[in-house]
């Protein structure tokens, strides 16, 4: 098992501890709204099965009265007076009883299917929405632990377990509880000393379930969580294929699916195993009930009540007798199947509450206020923050942006430039300090308003998969056409979209595979620019782009920025050169700011990077290069760490 493997079940299993009764609280929950549908789904399915014993009994009353003429025509709750007198008459009579029994049954039949399938189809789709409503309010930290193979198998597969339970398995266990006590009920009124015979076995089927339920509920847990695992090795290599290929590890990778697969076969087949003792056992007993019934009943049928029984037994009665005990081989058996999927269920519901059970921290105040129309004021004040408790990433952060303004922020790899950043759209929350807008804390302002007044083009450009213009529009969804093609204008799209022979209509692929780095850098950019946000951040914004392009990006970015607060972070310093102020960053702390002529003539670390970028490594002091170096040996540290 890999660290992250590990990582993830902690976090679940945490708060898979503490969900308690998980399949009551999901009927209580999510079933309330339906409970209609529900209600009317066991009262046709009790109806369906009660008229499904039926038949047997007349048969029985019949094979007596019309065929061997042992005894009387009379039915239960029906008055003699209606019985017809004639053999023929009650020939005919038992016929149409069993005719209009089998209708019902069929009608209730279907009024139970239609119903009882709506429903665990709703609750199925309302709990899968719920939990996505839920994991999308997460904290960022929850997603940099949780593999997203994990979330997707409790969002798909941990739901459709339920789904399965709900339809079959519910209708299932009304079945068996109504026949039971239906068969049971019948069993007794016909005859109470040979019923015990028949039904001696369920209470030692019951403690047999019970052993089974305690053995497999553990095994079920297991299994769930294995495929959590497999779904993430699965996605992480689907993600990786082009890192896969080029690095010709498909043998290696072949060999870790298998493992983790082999892993999830051998859990599946320890519960399975237990099932096949199970299934086979429950099925023993039945029929051990049956040739019970079947001895003892033909031999009181035959020669007078044996052992301490007393009183009669007529052929009929046997027959109804042997034909109902038959009709609990079925249903006693497929207890096995319910009680598994019961188990099945409870693991996954467990899951299912784990993740909604998971506190969210980064959530609006009680008293957020809406920031409206922000001026663009920024300020970090004494900000310190790590992402684990632990490290400490940034440390005294301390700067003061005005509106309109643009600043640049530098500095080596892994200093913390886009940690700054992210804690302005309040991604994480600082550990001390504040980070204010206007003048509020972002604490202090709803997530939506903060978050709506910041434009974000991240290091990393994304695409959603659909077209260029459902992209563009993503978050500005009223944006119009002439709106639109002026934003991809503005970030030097609009050329290459028209060249692409469906234009704004061409498809992006997943996470736009389709498009080069740089278009899709462009493209975000663009995407950003139609939102119009009072502030921007433009972390590495062009850095996927050509030099020439970059230029062009560069010249409209500065249209872009007029009048916004914006911060870009770039390696290419030549980005930042006219910015009002540039903060540079190591080691978690802002160390020179300034303007780009300041900074050239403080001599310091912004100069020395200049420097190298102006291809004048010769003049380089001997104390940057010295940490330059030792900044390098430490990443490659980490790295081999790694
Ligand atoms: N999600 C995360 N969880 C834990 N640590 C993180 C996370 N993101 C970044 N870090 C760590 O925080 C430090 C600062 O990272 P950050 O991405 O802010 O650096 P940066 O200056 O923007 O780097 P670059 O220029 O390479 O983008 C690094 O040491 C990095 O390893």
């Amino acid at each position: 098992m890999s660290t992250d493997d590990i990582r993830d079940d902690t976090i679940l299993e945490e708060y898979r501890e503490s969900v308690d009764h998980p399949i009551y609280r999901l009927f209580s929950e999510y079933g309330r709204d339906h409970a209609h549908w529900f209600a009317i789904g066991v009262v046709t399915s009790t109806l369906a099965r009660f008229l499904s014993l039926v038949p047997p009994v007349i048969l029985g009353i019949a094979i007596d009265a019309v065929f061997s003429d042992d005894q009387v025509y009379s039915l239960p709750l029906v008055p003699q007076a209606w019985i017809p007198g004639s053999t023929e008459g009650q020939f005919w009579l038992s016929v149409a009883l069993m005719g209009v029994a089998m209708a019902l049954a069929a009608v209730m039949n279907f009024g139970r299917t239609s119903t009882l399938n709506w429903f665990s189809h709703r609750v199925k789709h309302e709990v899968r929405t719920d939990t996505y409503q839920q994991m999308q309010r997460l904290d960022m930290s929850f997603f940099n632990d949780m593999q997203t193979g994990e979330l997707m198998s409790i969002l798909n597969n941990d739901t459709n377990r339920l789904e399965l339970f709900l339809d079959n398995m519910m209708d299932s266990a009304i079945q068996l509880a109504v026949l039971l006590l239906g068969i049971g009920a019948i069993l007794f009124w016909i005859n109470p000393q040979l019923a015990l015979v028949t039904l001696v076995i369920l209470p030692v089927a019951g403690l047999f379930t019970l052993w089974f339920m305690r053995r497999v509920e553990v095994m079920y847990a297991q299994i769930r969580s294995q495929v959590g695992d497999l779904n993430t090795r699965l996605e992480n290599n689907l993600s990786g294929i082009e890192v896969i290929k080029s690095a010709t590890t498909e043998e290696y990778e072949g060999d870790r699916v298998e493992e983790t697969s082999y892993e999830y076969f051998r859990r599946d087949w320890r519960a399975l195993r237990m099932n096949l003792i199970y299934r086979p056992g429950l099925q023993l007993l039945t029929s051990f009930a049956f040739i019970a019934t079947f001895i003892v009943g033909g031999i009181w049928v035959l020669s007078g009540p044996p052992l301490a029984f007393t009183g009669t037994l007529s052929v009929g009665e046997l027959v109804t007798f042997l034909l109902l005990t038959q009709r609990l081989v079925d249903p006693l058996a497929q207890m096995s199947e319910i009680v598994d999927r019961y188990e099945d269920a409870k693991a996954s519901t467990s899951r299912i509450y784990a993740l909604m059970a998971i506190p969210v921290s980064i959530t609006d105040a009680d008293d957020a206020v809406e920031l409206e129309d922000a001026n663009g004021r920024v300020e970090y004040d004494n900000v310190g923050f790590s992402y684990d408790g632990e490290t400490t990433v940034l440390r005294n952060v301390d700067f003061a942006v005005e509106p309109g303004e643009t600043v640049g922020l530098v500095g080596p790899t892994g200093a913390g430039k886009t940690t700054i950043l992210k804690l302005l759209l309040r991604l994480y929350d600082v550990d001390s300090g504040a980070v204010r807008v206007d003048g509020y804390d972002v604490r202090d302002v709803t997530l939506a308003s903060l978050r709506g007044s910041i434009g974000y083009v991240s290091q990393d450009p994304f695409l959603f998969d659909g077209t260029i213009r459902e992209n563009l529009t993503y978050g500005a969804f009223d944006a119009t056409d002439e709106e639109m093609i002026e934003a991809a204008k503005m970030a030097e799209a609009h050329e290459f979209v028209r060249n692409l022979s469906k234009g704004y209509d061409t498809q992006v692929g997943e996470r736009g595979v389709k498009l080069s780095g740089g278009q899709r850098q462009r493209l975000c950019i663009a995407r950003t620019i139609l939102a119009d946000p009072p502030i921007l951040i433009l972390d590495e914004a062009t850095s996927d782009v050509d030099t020439e392009t970059e230029m062009l990006i560069q010249r409209s970015l500065d249209r872009v920025t007029e009048n916004r607060t914006t911060f870009v972070i770039a390696h290419r310093l030549s980005t930042i050169r006219e910015a009002d102020e540039i903060l540079v960053v190591e080691d978690g702390r802002i160390v020179e700011d300034g303007t780009h002529e300041e900074l050239i003539d403080e001599d310091g670390l912004y100069a020395n990077l200049w420097s190298v970028q102006a291809g004048e490594i010769d003049d380089l002091d001997a104390e940057f290069v010295e940490r330059a170096s030792r900044r390098a040996a430490m990443r490659s540290r980490d790295t081999e760490d790694e």
